[in-house]
């Protein structure tokens, strides 16, 4: 099931569960709006490249819109529009006022070089810079960009409409960006794993855990869980697969992973098939790279007893079902990953109050929020019945078909 038919039916399932008005039920589900610009640039050797760029904004009856931008071959208008309503639905489950959207380039970012990317940067900002905005779509990194990216789309914004730096979040320290950014979306996945793990009276401590994707979101998953006491047995990425039982030694992988491009070639594990990777016998699995990862192919294999949706749509809907059966817990993605877009936020407000805070206080701030989301998404859970999926989807729909109708939606 591709991620548009899968986010789609999760929203439906929610608003089934809510008894939700079927007109009111349709105009969530249809982005407001969805932008495709073409983005031509001269290579280093002097040729012209082509590429194909999106952002989808999908709601904002809550705030301005928010979501990363991301760099990736597979890129797709219904990927990116599946990711715009996931950042709708995740911003309600953060209670930060926010709406959702997404965009993407389809381009494969190792294969060019800085400056390329840059140029292809600056062409996409002029291309969207009159639909993003402070107060109406704010981006920020994902798959294939990073805090330089955010620079980037800054400087060119800023050459139309003056300097803005809260017009994208994740943007480097010494251009208004905020300390714990980076660390942001890994910190999160392990205060959302602390309070499930909680619930069933166990620590991250002891724990064995394997981890997809070694980027940003990954690397600082795996450093956090093994600060926290947890052991990382296996660790994979776009080059290859690593495994140690005894547990991986993270700060060194980070060094290899750093001057190597990629964990292939560790010399502290055992190389592994990455196919192999999620169906590792371990307590805690946690994509961290691309959607659809595990499905109907992989689920009845998976030997996890939580899986802890760092990645977004990580989980197809039939994998869903088959995991449920065997007793696996699914914390998803618009809880666990949560973290990144809520201290953008913290970022925006930073900004917007040219006022800075010192780490601690993100972090502790990041804490709190992690941990009334989880407690939240328990009470829809309990509620409806439901399971973690549909206990987020019922919260974040129901919160933004309330501010939908309070500003004045007719049926
Ligand atoms: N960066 C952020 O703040 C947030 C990111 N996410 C999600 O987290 C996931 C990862 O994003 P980032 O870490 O930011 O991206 P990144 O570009 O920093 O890292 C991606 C990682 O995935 C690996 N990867 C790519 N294809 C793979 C494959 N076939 N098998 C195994 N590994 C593969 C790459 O080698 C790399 O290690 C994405 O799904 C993204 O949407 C979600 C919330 C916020
Ligand atoms: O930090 C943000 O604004 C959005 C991060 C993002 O793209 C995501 O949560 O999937």
């Amino acid at each position: 099931m591709n991620a548009l038919a899968a986010t789609s039916r999760n929203f439906k399932q929610a608003a089934k569960l809510l008894g939700l008005d079927s007109k009111l039920e349709k105009s969530l589900l249809i982005p407001f709006r969805e932008i495709k610009v073409e983005c031509t640039i001269p290579k280093d050797d002097g040729t012209l490249a082509s590429y194909v760029g999106f952002r989808v904004q999908h709601d904002n009856a809550r705030g301005p819109m928010k979501g990363g931008i991301r760099y990736h071959q597979e890129v797709d208008p219904d990927e990116v529009n599946a990711l715009a309503q996931l950042m709708t639905w995740k911003t309600a489950v953060a209670n930060i006022p926010y709406g959702g959207a997404k965009g993407g380039i389809g381009c494969s970012p190792g294969d060019l070089s800085i400056s390329e990317l840059e140029r292809l940067t600056r062409v996409f900002t002029q291309k969207i810079h009159d639909l993003i905005g402070i107060h109406t779509d704010v981006p920020a990194p994902d798959m294939g960009t990073n805090s330089q990216t955010m620079a980037w789309i800054l400087d060119e914004y800023s050459k139309f409409h003056g300097y803005s730096p809260a017009v994208v979040t994740g943007k480097p320290v010494d251009l208004g960006g905020s300390l714990g950014r980076e660390a942001a979306t890994g910190r999160g996945v392990l205060f959302a794993t602390e309070a499930l793990l909680a619930e069933y009276g166990k620590s991250i401590a002891g724990q064995r855990f394997v981890i997809q994707g070694f980027g940003n979101v990954g690397s600082w998953a795996a450093y956090l869980i093994t600060e926290a006491g947890g052991k990382v047995i296996a660790v994979s990425d776009v080059t290859g697969a690593v495994k140690n039982s005894n547990g991986l030694d993270i700060p060194k992988l980070l060094k290899h992973a750093r001057e190597n491009r990629g964990v292939k070639g560790f010399s502290g594990g055992d190389a592994l098939d990455s196919n192999l990777l999620l169906t590792e016998d371990c307590d805690v699995l946690i994509p961290a790279a691309l959607g659809g990862v595990i499905n109907r192919e992989n689920a009845n294999d998976i030997r996890a007893k939580f899986i802890i949706e760092a990645a977004n749509h990580p989980t197809d809907p039939e994998a869903d079902e088959i995991l449920s059966k065997k007793g696996v817990l699914i914390l998803p993605d618009i809880l666990a990953n949560s973290g990144g877009v809520t201290v953008s936020y913290f970022e925006w407000v930073q900004n917007i109050q040219g006022f800075m805070w010192d780490e601690e206080k993100v972090n502790c701030e990041l804490k709190t929020y992690m941990t009334r989301g989880f407690k939240d998404v328990k009470g829809m859970c309990k509620t409806h019945n439901c399971d973690l999926r549909m206990g987020a989807f019922t919260l974040a729909v129901n919160r933004v078909a309330r501010a939908t109708v309070l500003r004045g939606w007719e049926a």
